[in-house]
């Protein structure tokens, strides 16, 4: 890390100044699209309406041939839609890959006023995030960017995931982070297929029915599916939480079980990820209704700040005791809702606002 002192100076002479407080727009899901998939391409302006992320993806699902082709795909998005207030962001090619550095350079130089954030996938500790910073000051300089560009950590390897508070303070320039089941399983040497969500075999079980001092042989035992990525969200949202970041769960790559979707996702929602991934439209639906906070619990939520302006004290509403830590919960819930209120007219008049 670098001295105390110096955090929020400018890496070159001419770069803007980092941003000392990260902005929290609507940001409930990071939209993935290919800019080298024409059919995709055309749909962006329907897209970003819907959406309140769209991601150019240059890295994994982008083939070799096409590398160069999505990120010139990105450069005329970039130049030429209009994506209104939805944010556009890209994830550039791997740090190890001979891609990386024609991603940067041509992005920053070409639409480095149009890009809010760059996600870097396989982050592995603080250094790698030094490198994207000190890279991008120099490009920011070069093409006169005026406002600094944020990078978003993908957090999808072991060594990652152990130096995640490390990496989470590494720069101001640190945005957040998304969590990475798939590369994370491979990583880690999981014997999975998938790309989120549980496992069958990964459960726990009732204890066994005992007779005569032995195990009842051919009973049934209760069984539950546990969730797999329980530890490594929740030590990613008290990293990102404690530096001031946004943390997100990445993707889910059954697209035909939105069931299933829909429960990695309120189980990401409720740990305290503001948003995921959405790798097909269906999916943006999805994290709408997941990441909007619930009405019932915000009109609950605007109950009690009403009824205990400054929070303190003990009371009982609605037969539940409230206090500061309840309070402050409820704060969480309707500021949040207040934000995607402005921009979503269904849900200011749902919320009451
Ligand atoms: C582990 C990781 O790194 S995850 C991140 C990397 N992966 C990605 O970015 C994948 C992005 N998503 C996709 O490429 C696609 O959604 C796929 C391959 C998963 C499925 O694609 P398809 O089989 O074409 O899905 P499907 O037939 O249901 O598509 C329906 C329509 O939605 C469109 N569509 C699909 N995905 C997207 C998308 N991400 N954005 C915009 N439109 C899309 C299709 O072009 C198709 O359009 P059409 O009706 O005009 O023909
Ligand atoms: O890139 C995402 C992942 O899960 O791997
Ligand atoms: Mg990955």
């Amino acid at each position: 890390m670098r001295s105390p002192k110096d955090f929020f100076k400018p890496l070159c002479v001419g770069a803007p100044d980092p941003v000392r407080e990260i902005p929290f727009p609507p940001s409930r899901m990071i939209h993935f699209f290919d800019a080298s998939n024409e059919k995709m391409v055309a749909k962006l302006p329907d897209t970003a309406a819907q959406a309140d992320i769209v991601l150019g993806n240059l890295e994994d699902a982008v083939p070799v041939d096409r590398k160069v082709p999505a990120r010139e795909g990105l450069v005329k998005v970039g130049k030429e839609l209009d994506l209104g207030s939805t944010q556009l962001w890209t994830r550039v090619n791997a740090l190890d890959s001979p891609w990386v550095l024609d991603d940067l350079t041509t992005l920053v130089t070409e639409i480095g006023d149009k890009l809010d954030v760059i996600m870097v996938p396989k982050v592995e500790g603080p250094w790698d995030i030094h490198y994207v910073d000190r890279l991008l000051a120099q490009l920011e300089a070069k093409a006169g960017v005026k406002k600094p560009i944020l990078v978003h950590a993908l957090l999808e390897t072991a060594q990652g995931v152990a130096n995640v508070e490390e990496i989470a303070a590494a720069s101001p320039r640190m945005q957040g982070m998304s969590f990475g089941p798939a590369d994370l399983a491979a990583s880690r040497r999981m014997k999975t297929t998938r790309v989120g969500g549980g496992h069958p075999g990964y459960v726990s079980m009732s204890d066994p029915e005992i007779a005569d001092g032995q195990i009842v042989e051919g009973q049934t035992r209760i069984t539950a599916q546990q969730d797999p990525w329980h530890y490594s969200i929740a030590r990613m949202v008290d990293a990102c939480t404690m530096n001031g970041l946004l943390p997100f769960y990445g993707p889910f790559g059954d697209i035909k079980d939105v069931v299933a979707c829909e429960a990695q996702f309120r189980a990401a929602f409720l740990l305290g990820c503001v948003g995921a991934w959405s790798l097909h439209p269906v999916q943006i639906g999805i994290a709408k209704k997941v990441f909007s906070p619930p009405v019932d619990e915000v009109l609950f939520a605007k109950k009690v700040i009403e009824a205990i302006p400054d929070g303190a004290g003990v009371h009982m509403i609605d037969g539940k005791m409230q206090d500061d830590a309840t309070w402050k919960q409820c704060q969480v819930m309707v500021t949040l809702a207040e934000m995607l209120a402005e921009k979503d007219p269904e849900l200011k008049e749902a919320y009451g606002f």
